[in-house]
């Protein structure tokens, strides 16, 4: 492809230090990589430039932005379910049975939650809320797993009411909750100890889960977790039926894991020398890591299950136990790679960074209100430009939102064409976890809608936030 006329030529641009390489040529200045993007995201055919517009699931962006606004997450529903189905099949073994729980706090809603029974997995939650929109969707409550480090007795009450099938208990206080509310109802509940396993897991610090210095969980080497076990057992409307773990999120280094599965198997050894019981059920958590970027190389949900499917066997023969029904529960790496998020440009700013090199701002229509997580991890994005294919030579650029707040970042450090303008739309690829879940309004600004495509349809699963929406929770100036 030839070069823009009046920018630099591809190939020959240097990235200032600390920046990725430039692309280096047209067609990887806007490939899906489909490690990064939903399986159905892919550019038209046709030789002009501007028909060559990304499609997900046969639907042209330029079309969804019209008909539901921008921003937006378009969620692929194909890419969700074969993620669901993928994780399911990975841990159908028959000589080891597993249950796959899907961690709704990465996104929910009744369609999702409809999809996850579909599909045949489990549902984590891990507030009243959640359990209140699965309930909803209809969810079968007995597949349902209820965490949370400070449950309230409404909650738990909530919970008991919705028959819940598991119940992850994280503090003595709440072992003295939970069985007060279950007698109360006259029910027994089945429980599992959240253990903190000691293991620093490599991710960032905010969204690590095992280490000792930290809220959740009960500790193994202080001896909660033996404790909460002791106690749990002198319940009548408790019923132990497991250990579990989970060591964080974004996870590529799968030693956590085997220390943890390690260190649980080796607690329901001490389990059952102590009380004579052997647990049924090891949880092993979510955390699965995900590509963000083409460089990442995250682990098939196939690979997971056979390391952690091994290590559990070894270990509990080791032990002389019996091998207890696993559970994992994914978040990220079901949903996260199934969203993206569609921004319009609106002001473009060039600004000299004094080394050689210039720096392009570009605003669009959102920010850290709908996706938060740059700003609060460091989190690294693909964008592209995804409302049709420019021959501008790339020029280094900033991805920003429009929030009063100059933290407020989308992609920090990426690569597009020098000829963007407003009215463009940009693709972030892998928003489907933790964004929409943890959007705000920051700014007053309302939260935008998500948006299923499959087999050339869209249908609204969270509609957008009006600005009147958020005017009816201000009480107003009349106190009456
Ligand atoms: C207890 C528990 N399970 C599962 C998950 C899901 O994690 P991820 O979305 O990283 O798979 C989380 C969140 O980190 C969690 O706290
Ligand atoms: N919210 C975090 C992950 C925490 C998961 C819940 N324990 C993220 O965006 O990566």
């Amino acid at each position: 492809m030839r070069a823009h006329p009046a920018g630099p030529r591809f190939g020959e641009i240097l990235a200032p230090a600390g920046a990725p390489a430039a692309p280096a040529d047209v067609e990887a200045m806007h490939a899906l990589d489909p490690v990064v993007w939903p399986s159905t995201a892919v550019r038209s055919g046709g030789d002009a430039l501007e028909q060559r517009a990304v499609t997900i699931a046969g639907i042209d962006v330029r079309d969804l932005a019209a008909e539901h606004g921008t921003p937006l997450y378009v969620l692929d529903e194909v890419d969700f379910r074969a993620r669901a189905a993928a994780f399911r099949d990975a841990y159908a073994d028959p000589d080891v049975p597993a249950d796959v729980f899907y961690a709704g706090k990465a996104f929910l809603s009744t369609i999702v939650a409809r999809w996850v029974q579909e599909e045949g997995l489990g549902l984590d939650v891990c507030t009243g809320g959640e359990i209140l929109t699965a309930v909803r969707a209809g969810f079968p409550t007995a597949r349902m797993a209820f965490h949370g480090n400070n449950k309230s007795v409404a909650e738990l009450d909530l919970a008991l009411e919705h028959g819940i099938g598991r119940y992850v208990v994280d503090s003595f206080e709440e072992i003295v909750r939970l069985a007060a509310a279950a007698e109360a109802r006259g029910v027994v509940a089945k429980v599992l100890v959240r253990v903190t396993v000691g293991v620093e897991a490599h991710t960032h610090e905010f969204i690590a889960t095992a280490h000792e210095d930290q809220k959740f969980g009960l500790s193994l080497s202080g001896g909660q977790a033996e404790e909460a076990v002791r106690r749990i057992l002198k319940l009548p409307s408790l019923r132990l039926v497991g250990l579990h773990s989970h060591i964080g999120s974004q996870i590529f280094d799968t030693a956590g894991f085997e220390v943890s599965a390690h260190r649980l198997v080796a607690l329901a050894g001490k389990v059952r020398d102590e009380h004579g019981i052997e647990v049924a059920e090891l949880d092993l958590g979510g955390g699965m890591g995900i590509a963000y970027g083409s460089d990442d190389d995250p682990m098939t949900p196939k690979e997971m299950a056979e390391l952690l499917r091994g290590i559990v066997v070894r270990e509990c023969r080791a032990l002389g136990l019996d091998v207890p029904r696993i559970a994992v529960e994914p978040g990220r790496a079901i949903v996260g790679p199934s969203m993206v998020t569609v921004y319009e440009v609106g002001t473009v700013k060039q600004v000299d960074l004094g080394n050689g090199h210039v720096r392009q701002y570009v605003s669009v229509d959102g920010g850290m209100s709908d996706n938060i997580r740059t700003a609060l991890y460091d989190a690294e994005y693909t964008v592209r430009l995804v409302s049709r294919v420019s021959e501008a030579a790339p020029v280094l650029a900033r991805v920003v939102g429009k929030h009063c707040e100059s933290g407020d970042i989308v992609v920090r450090d990426c690569w597009l064409p020098g000829d963007l303008a407003p009215g463009d739309l940009l693709g972030v690829a892998a928003t489907g976890a933790y964004c929409r879940a943890m959007a705000s309004n920051y700014n007053h600004v309302p939260r935008p809608p998500v948006v299923s495509v499959r087999d050339g349809v869209s249908r609204v699963v969270v509609r957008r936030e009006t600005p009147d929406d958020l005017l009816a929770l201000d009480a107003g100036l009349e106190s009456d």
